[in-house]
């Protein structure tokens, strides 16, 4: 009986709610559409669309009884499948009573917001968000709708506000410039009397109020970087001058209440942010960096593009919102990225990123454009132990993602696309431009959890739309109709296009449901993630063991690289289309070909999540996601690989290898500068490979005496063999080059043609060297995706697996190959063979219950190319001792190597480790030494 009274307490709001919201929105429903027929039976009405007498009166009637009975029957149905599908939420904390907070997050359906909601929630709050919608989206935060911890209230702030909460975090305002200068009038007020409330609110429920401040109080500044302790440099009438100068009253009005009213205040001055939940329309350079890039489009750059900025990725923003507001701190303090950059190097990163050729073209400059912003964070760090932490290539990764996905899903988007704000302010009607593409599924589940009162009021917000002649007053009436309208999706749309609401709705809005195959879950034995060399490799080998469709790869390339092609393309004896195929042809023809990035990998539950969303489920996993090539870590490289004629090259990339070989042409005279990054690189031979293959070069065309030969290490040893690093010591001495170690190299001035590096044995020297080529081998690091399961990695990123077996430490069902692995051996494409064999004999054995396990040795090869016909070949294992294949000393330089590393490896790894059936020269080793040695 108690339980029974319990149960009733806890759902009986609940069902009353359910039913309040099913009579409101029927009862919107039915005004909106008696509203319609009275606009349209006006004569005075300029929208009017037909004044048909009585007959069109009783055609609307019988629409509208027709609609009221199809409705219902909808609801009926919407009303029980939800009931049979449970919703999922993500983790949350389980805080107790003590140290749970009620959170009032204002704006927090916005970008920056929804962000903040999630951490919160994630740690266990009670989180109300207020928003109007206008900027904000009901899509970043549905994830929480219906959890017994969230609430979402639509309203405007600069109505007050009745609830009662610990904690405020304001941050309502739009933020992008297009959309502040939209309405200033409505910006400053949302910044003074929006924050009046929020801080009214404040003082009489005793909460803390965190506010939302911005670097734009700092205006055009004339100090650099900017302290908090600098006043700014604003114009006053200026476009831009509703943000900044509400921004600075929203600042005076809080540390007013403080004073006055003892409100407890903080105040955070947020830097350039962005992240996924980005608006695609947001107006701002990063989404329209990346539409452009991702569009295939010219990157516009406003102005000359030197203006600077420093971009901050909004989980460490995030970060520093919650440490600001837990911290005693009560001055403002700057929360941003130090690391600027100026919106031409910005553009090139994106485009570089992306894959996009075009050129960056410069268009008029913006009035009032701040030329010069980037934060002194000393405060930040000092009082709240706060730095900002994801590089921007790591950001902009996730962020090009996100932008992707949501590109991807709409054909949806680009449809269904929110009015130009020029548009609104022409006054036509919304209705006019609105075609509406709704998907019938997304992810491949039912959305069910959208409620009945959210189908009716799109109904009534489309009405709405046919109605509303747009004026200045509307303009929020028409984001939320917009934002109603965009977030219905799944079965509500199907079912409303059934619904055959009245003429007048299908005259003005199409309704196209789609559904789109490519999204749809997928559940596998054997799931693969990269389509790169281990990955191949493995499939090939499980395919005959496990069925068709029984093992799926994740990858998203077109093309997939034979890479240890590269050295000799950049040494001008390969081109470069001779080393790739397309990635259909490659992926073994009975896999799942599942053609997008990795998003998250979850271990515990054998799912892996794909940048669209889609989920597929394994019941064994390997990783073969290779290593990121991080060009960005240099400053200054990026933008001088970008450069047509820098005399800057690298190997490493398909984008940039074309370049060594024409400015190997081009180099007369001065130095050629070869390095070698700090930390794990893929083929650690490759770089002095592109060393010596120059120096040959050079030779051969009778410029050697012209061309000094530089090569820079940031090891201590040329190589990790000692066997094979005597002799290469010995060829380097002899060619004369000159060999510098532990130095690395920290930045590149492409127009002074100056490569700068540090000492690593006494970091505080530096020096520098004037080049006329600079061959960069860039930093490199284990994919950024594995960070999403942090129990898979080691503590440097690399997935950790038993060097012997290759399993998974945390994992038996997860194994790992190749270069993301923290295997201690060279990374290789050699090795990737002889570790695929071992992998797959001890995964199949798992697989049919069977506990023997075989061992990887380390085995790993480098053909050292010393020239244009010669190659020293490397082959050892863990213990860095030769393990080599062929019954002849391989230390020295061979003719006969450098034919099997041209022309016959290619064969061999096309036909042969591809298709599986390459497990490394073990065999041919023992056959080759009479079954003696190892
Ligand atoms: O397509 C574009 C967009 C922008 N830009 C330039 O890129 C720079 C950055 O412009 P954004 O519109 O992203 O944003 P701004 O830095 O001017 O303002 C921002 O500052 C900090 C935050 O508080 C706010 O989110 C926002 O007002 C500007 O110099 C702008 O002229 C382009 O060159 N091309």
């Amino acid at each position: 009986m108690a339980n029974l009274r319990r149960l009733f307490v806890r759902t009986g709001p609940c069902i009353l709610l359910f039913f309040t919201g099913l009579l409101v929105g029927r009862y919107i429903l039915v005004v909106s559409v008696a509203h319609e027929w009275e606009a349209r039976s006006s004569k005075d009405d300029p929208n009017l669309l037909y004044t048909g007498g009585s007959d069109a009166e009783e055609r609307l009637l019988t629409d509208l009884a027709e609609a009221k009975e199809r409705i219902s029957a909808l609801e009926k149905k919407l009303a029980y499948i939800e009931k049979q599908t449970p919703r999922r939420f993500p983790f949350v904390n389980n805080l107790n009573h003590k140290s749970k907070k009620r959170i009032l997050v204002t704006g927090g359906a916005g970008f920056v917001g929804s962000h903040l909601v999630d951490k919160l929630m994630m740690s266990g709050h009670e989180v109300t968000v207020v928003d109007n919608f206008f900027t904000g989206s009901k899509r970043n935060v549905e994830q929480w709708v219906g959890h017994e911890n969230f609430e979402l209230i639509h309203q405007d702030i600069v109505t007050p506000l009745f609830v009662e909460v610990d904690e405020i975090y304001h941050l309502a305002s739009p933020a992008s410039p297009p959309h502040y200068m939209y309405n200033s009038v409505k910006t400053i007020k949302t910044n003074t009397i929006g924050t009046i409330n929020m801080l009214g609110l404040a003082k009489r429920v005793g909460a803390k109020i965190l506010i939302a401040s911005t670097s734009e109080v700092y205006g055009d500044p004339e100090v650099h970087p900017q302290p908090e302790t600098y006043w700014g440099h604003v114009n006053p009438i200026g476009p831009r001058a509703c943000y900044d100068e509400g921004k600075r009253v929203a600042e005076t009005l809080s540390y007013a209440y403080a004073k006055q009213d003892r409100v407890s205040v903080r105040v955070a001055r947020i830097f350039n942010t962005y992240g996924p939940r980005m608006h695609v329309d947001d107006g701002r350079v990063v989404s329209n960096f990346i539409l452009q890039a991702l569009r295939n489009e010219t990157l516009t750059v406003y102005g000359r593009g030197n203006q600077t900025r420093s971009f901050q990725y909004v989980s460490d923003l995030v970060e520093g919102l919650v440490t600001l507001m837990a911290s005693n701190f009560t001055q403002p303090v700057n929360l941003g990225n130090p690391v600027e950059y100026t919106i031409s190097e910005f553009a090139s990163i994106i485009r570089a990123i992306v894959g996009n050729n075009n050129p960056i073209k410069s268009v008029d400059g913006i009035e009032d454009d701040p030329q010069r912003r980037k934060p002194d964070i000393t405060r930040a760090k000092i009082h709240l132990k706060w730095t900002p932490k994801v590089p921007l290539r790591e950001g902009l990764i996730r962020t090009i993602a996100h932008f992707r996905g949501v590109l991807e899903k709409s054909k949806l988007t680009l449809s269904l696309r929110r009015p130009h704000l020029g548009q609104l302010q022409s006054g036509r009607p919304i209705s006019r431009f609105a075609s509406i593409r709704i998907p019938s599924q997304r992810h491949g589940t039912p959305q069910t959890g959208r409620s009945v009162v959210e189908l009716n009021l799109l109904v009534s917000n489309l009405l709405a739309l046919n109605r509303m002649q747009l004026g200045r007053h509307d303009e929020d009436r028409a984001a939320q109709s917009y934002e109603m309208a965009s977030s219905c999706v799944g079965p509500a749309a199907g079912r409303l296009a059934k619904l055959n609401l009245s003429p007048i709705l299908r005259y003005h809005v199409r309704l196209i449901s789609s559904a789109n195959t490519d999204t749809k879950n997928h559940k596998c034995k054997l799931l693969v993630l990269g389509g790169g060399t281990g990955g191949c490799t493995v499939a090939s080998k499980f395919i005959p063991k496990l069925g068709k469709n029984e093992v799926a790869i994740v990858e998203p390339a077109d093309l997939h690289y034979y890479q240890p092609m590269f050295t000799m393309i950049g040494g001008g004896m390969k081109e470069l289309k001779s080393a790739s195929r397309p990635m259909s042809q490659v992926i073994p023809k009975d896999a799942v070909w599942i053609k997008e990035n990795v998003a998250n990998i979850d271990p515990k539950k054998n799912t892996v999540t794909t940048s669209s969303g889609r989920r597929i489920e394994y019941d064994y996993l390997v990783v073969s996601l290779g290593l990121e090539l991080r060009y960005d870590k240099v400053p200054g490289l990026l933008e001088a690989l970008e450069a047509p004629d820098s005399g800057v090259a690298s190997n490493y990339s398909p984008k940039y290898v074309e370049r060594t070989y024409r400015f190997l042409k081009d180099t007369k005279s001065g130095k050629a500068v070869f390095t070698f990054p700090v930390g794990a690189v893929k083929c650690a031979g490759a770089p002095l490979k592109a060393c010596l293959i120059s120096e040959d070069y050079f030779r051969r065309m009778g410029r050697r005496e012209d061309v000094e030969i530089v090569y820079r290490t940031s090891l201590p040893v040329i190589f990790s063999a000692k066997h094979y690093a005597n002799k290469l010591n010995k060829l380097c001495a002899e060619r004369n080059i000159d060999v510098g170690f532990q130095q690395e190299l920290v930045n590149v001035d492409y127009k002074a043609k100056e490569a700068v590096f540090k000492n690593l044995a006494k970091p505080t020297e530096m020096s520098s060297i004037k080049f006329s080529f600079l061959h960069v081998t860039p930093p490199m690091s284990p994919p950024h995706v594995l960070t999403t399961s942090p129990e898979l990695i080691d503590a440097a990123g690399f997935l950790d697996v038993d060097k012997s077996t290759l399993q998974s430490k945390a994992f038996s069902n997860v194994y790992g190959i190749g270069d993301c692995t923290n295997l201690p051996t060279s990374k290789t494409a050699a090795a990737v063979a002889a570790q695929s064999g071992v992998l797959f004999n001890n995964l199949l054995n798992d697989m049919n219950g069977r506990t023997q396990k075989e061992s990887y040795d380390g085995y790993t090869s480098c053909p050292l190319v010393t020239g244009y016909s010669s190659v020293i070949l490397a082959e050892f294992d863990y213990s860095l001792e030769p393990l080599e294949t062929f019954p002849m000393d391989q230390s020295k330089e061979h003719r006969s190597m450098f034919y099997m590393k041209k022309d016959a490896m290619p064969f061999l790894y096309w036909n042969g480790m591809l298709k599986g059936y390459w497990n490394g020269p073990g065999l041919m080793r023992k056959v080759f030494h009479l079954g003696m040695g190892r």
